[in-house]
């Protein structure tokens, strides 16, 4: 049976949720992963370093005894967020980043950044003390078309922001298109990306494949199949500028199937499996290691894991659904389905 050993991954883009979901999807996480960077897109937002403290000792005591997992934090950028707050993340030690949302572009970014000139000043110190911004890259104009909403925030948002502030490090979050790939490719070594399996195995047909499926849903929406290629191209090149980051996003299947779905799609529960999959059908599962395991860290500036696990080539059949809340299940990507690669035990 073929198998793929590799240094253990770390996920750098995550949403855990809190509470009963966090209890219910920490454990696919933390069974794959080392390490993931936890995004602050709570109700009432991450904002501080002593919340997000708080949120840290939460997702610790909600993992099962005996595993092993860090919790990589991150603070969300308001208008009001002060430059002194950047201080004291630089200080923490456990806070790795700040979550730049355009007010209005996801899920939870009611709090988000309604104008970057608000930020302009936390944003110099994060430059000056190192301290990476991570970026939902969305303009939120709603004269924009959905698909283009990347692009067009690339032109208007994050060139003027790097002409200003050149030194600052940056993670364009989940890139989607063809145009991200090649903004992040040609621009300095303190820009980088994380992308998701789903953006790297799917396209914009498997949102109406038979009808309307509301799991294939999430934001930045999926593109059409020229950008899915680029992304496969520039995420299996062995550039360390792009690693990986799932964005799984849990939300109940009542609150997806529904009118007004939510945004985003579950895919911890096969979180590198899918990933593999990916790398395989591009014909470059020698370059995953790269992309799951050694490129995040050496972003981030921490060493790589220090143990490894094993895929199995298997046909591995996906539940249908998943334990999530006393009221609510979890519908993950491929339910019903199956994916190709099997975590070995
Ligand atoms: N990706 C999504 O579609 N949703 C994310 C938010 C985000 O990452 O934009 C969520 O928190 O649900
Ligand atoms: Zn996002
Ligand atoms: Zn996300």
């Amino acid at each position: 049976m073929q198998t793929l050993t590799l240094i253990r991954p770390d996920d750098w883009h995550l949403h855990l949720r809190d509470g009963a979901a966090l209890q219910a999807v920490l454990p696919d996480t933390a069974r794959r992963f080392g390490r993931a960077i936890v995004m602050p897109n709570l109700k009432p937002p991450v904002r501080t370093v002593a919340d997000a403290a708080a949120y840290r000792d939460r997702i610790l005591a909600a993992l099962p005894a005996g595993m092993r997992f860090e919790p990589l934090m991150t603070l969300y950028l308001t208008d009001v967020t002060p430059p002194d707050e950047i201080a004291r993340v630089a200080e923490s030690g456990f806070v790795k980043a700040i979550k730049l949302y355009p007010a209005g572009a996801t899920t939870n970014s009611d709090q988000g950044l309604t104008d970057i000139a608000k930020a302009m000043p936390t944003l110099a110190a994060m430059a000056e003390l190192g301290v990476p911004l991570l970026v939902h890259g969305e303009v939120t104009d709603p004269a924009v078309d959905v698909f283009d909403r990347e692009a067009v925030f690339i032109e208007q948002v994050m060139k003027p922001l790097l002409e200003k502030l050149p030194t600052l490090k940056v993670v364009f979050e989940h890139i989607t298109t063809r145009q991200a790939a090649n903004f992040v490719w040609s621009a300095p070594a303190n820009v980088a990306a994380t992308i998701t399996a789903h953006h790297l195995l799917m396209n914009r047909n498997a949102l109406f494949q038979g009808g309307i499926r509301p799991h294939h849903y999430c934001l930045p929406v999926l593109k059409r199949e020229s950008h899915r290629e680029a992304l496969l191209e520039v995420a299996t090149s062995g550039s360390p500028k792009f690693f990986l980051g799932t964005d799984s996003a849990p939300h109940g299947k009542r609150t997806k199937e529904a009118a007004c779905g939510c945004a985003g799609m579950y895919t911890a529960n096969n979180g590198i499996e899918l990933y593999a999959e990916a790398f395989e059908a591009a014909g470059a599962l020698d370059k995953l290691e790269g992309f799951a395991s050694r490129f995040g860290p050496l972003f981030y500036g921490l060493p790589a894991n220090d143990d490894t696990i094993t895929l199995v080539k298997e046909s591995t059949p996906v539940a249908n659904e998943l334990p999530y809340l006393a009221d609510d299940t979890l519908v993950p990507l491929r339910a019903g389905e199956t994916v190709a690669w099997r975590l070995q035990d």
